[in-house]
């Protein structure tokens, strides 16, 4: 079967050799997202400008500058240092709620999945807004960006062709626009009252330099085309090179820094029904020092990268190819139509390669040990490596949150193996074993 298949004028990549010639090899070619990410623009502001984040960003320095601030500023090792309070504080929160849960139901049912984004969420929020947020405006801002997620996923599927099927689609279309207007609202409060406190008394003392704070001090290349049409000559000439990002950009980038994906149910779902890795896993964390979460991350590596391989949070990777005479389209094993096209990288089915992986479908995480198929594998293909697996991408769109991602994953499944032993729901319990149905959403 030919590499490359052709779908609603959607080109997509299944065969990892081809990802990685054109992602790899023919970078420059393949650095673009298309203009429309997803079925409505959700990167539309007020007036109908274009208010890009890092993933919507065309590549160039626009792109290059919200890049390198969010992985200097926010996630460089130096950094991230000062979070670890803030990770402990979840971690702790986690088998607290978990263990409160497990008590007062005894024999019942747990649902780890609501008590894993209750411990997560409040993290990720702190590190983007600062540690002054309250649990209420957490929890309003958690339900919002689930509800945003799901809705994405449900948009994104391909619609029926009937007349009913057309109206609920265009229902869902409207509900998802509509999300825009509900993170407008909400974030530019949260904003708003960081600039405040800014202005005020510059840092507020708080353990971390929230991400927000880092987008109001930023300066972004800024081409004359930026510049609101009543700016006058002279002005234009001033400001050409460097301007503030807009309050829409803004709340662009929030979005995206809030929505970024985790797996550790998919892991921890894994280890319900597969006991025997669960033991293994339990007795290294607790051997390896169970007091230092950070050094149990490495021996959970294979079995965290044996989830990323089964269950991508984000299942396709997104390019647009522009069509240039030189583009060495045969070479690269992708035809791509008169002008250039969209082109998805199919992560999932990559990671499932029947001709890469030995039982593709099996939770397996020994391959990723010494020995092992994968032993040489990681979560992000080298520039001279073969792809098998891409859970964070590849070429210079990668995911500059991975290390961020692995670290949080391996924190938290570290600490529920050591602190609790999992075991299926059953039917006398109120559950009926392990559901591994993927949810209806983009991000899985
Ligand atoms: C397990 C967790 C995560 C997974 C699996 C994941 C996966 C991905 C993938 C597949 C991409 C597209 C890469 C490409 O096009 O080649 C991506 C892009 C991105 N991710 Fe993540 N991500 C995770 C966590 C995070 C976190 C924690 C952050 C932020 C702190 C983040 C921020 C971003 C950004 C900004 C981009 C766009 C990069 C660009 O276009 O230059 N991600 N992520």
């Amino acid at each position: 079967t030919p590499p490359a298949a052709i779908h609603r004028r959607t080109i997509k990549i299944r065969d990892a050799a081809v990802a990685r010639r054109a992602l790899i090899d023919h970078a420059d070619d393949f650095s673009d997202r298309p203009a429309a990410l997803f079925v409505v623009p959700l990167v539309t502001g007020r007036r109908r400008r274009r208010s890009d984040n890092i993933l919507s960003a065309p590549y160039g320095p626009l792109w290059r500058a919200l890049r390198c601030n969010l992985t200097v500023e926010l996630l460089h090792p130096t950094r991230l240092g000062s979070i670890e309070p803030l990770q402990r504080a979840a971690v702790e929160a986690l088998v607290a709620e978990v263990a409160t849960k497990a008590r007062s139901r005894a024999g019942e049912v747990v649902v780890v999945r609501d008590s894993v984004r209750a411990a997560v969420f409040p993290l990720v929020a702190r590190l983007c807004f600062g540690d002054g947020l309250g649990d209420r405006q957490l929890l309003a801002l958690q339900r919002l960006m689930e509800d945003f997620v799901v809705a994405i996923g449900k948009a994104n599927k391909f619609p029926g062709t009937s007349r009913v099927a057309r109206i609920l689609h265009w229902v869902q279309l409207r509900r998802l626009a509509a999300f825009r207007g509900r993170q407008l609202e909400c974030f530019l409060r949260l904003i708003a009252a960081r600039r405040k406190r800014q202005t005020r008394r510059g840092s507020d003392g708080g353990l971390i330099r929230p991400y927000v704070d880092t987008l109001l001090d930023l300066r972004v290349p800024c081409s004359v085309a930026d510049l609101p049409d009543d700016t006058d000559g002279e002005e234009k000439e001033e400001r050409h090179s460097r301007r503030t990002l807009t309050d829409d950009e803004m709340v662009s980038l929030v979005s995206e820094f809030l929505g970024a994906g985790s797996c550790v149910e998919w892991t921890l779902a894994h280890l319900v029904i597969q006991p025997e890795v669960q033991d293994k896993l339990r007795r290294e964390v607790i051997i390896d020092g169970n007091d230092d979460h950070r050094r149990a991350v490495t021996s959970y590596l294979a079995v965290i990268l044996e989830s990323l391989r089964l269950h991508p949070p984000v299942p396709l990777v997104m390019r647009y190819a522009h069509a240039r005479a030189a583009l060495p389209v045969e070479e690269i094993g992708i035809s791509l139509p008169t002008g250039g096209g969209r082109v998805h990288f199919m992560v999932r089915d990559i990671g499932r390669d029947g001709q890469t992986w030995t039982d593709p479908d099996v939770f397996r995480p020994e391959r990723f040990l010494a020995g092992g198929e994968a032993e040489a594998v990681g979560p992000l293909p080298g520039p001279k490596e073969v792809i098998k697996m891409m859970p964070f991408g590849a070429g210079r769109r990668f995911c500059p949150g991975m290390g961020l991602g692995m670290l949080h994953v391996g924190l938290l499944v570290a600490a529920l193996v050591r602190e609790f032993e999992w075991a299926p729901a059953t039917a006398s319990g109120g559950g009926g074993g392990v559901d591994l149905t993927e949810r209806d959403g983009f991000f899985k």
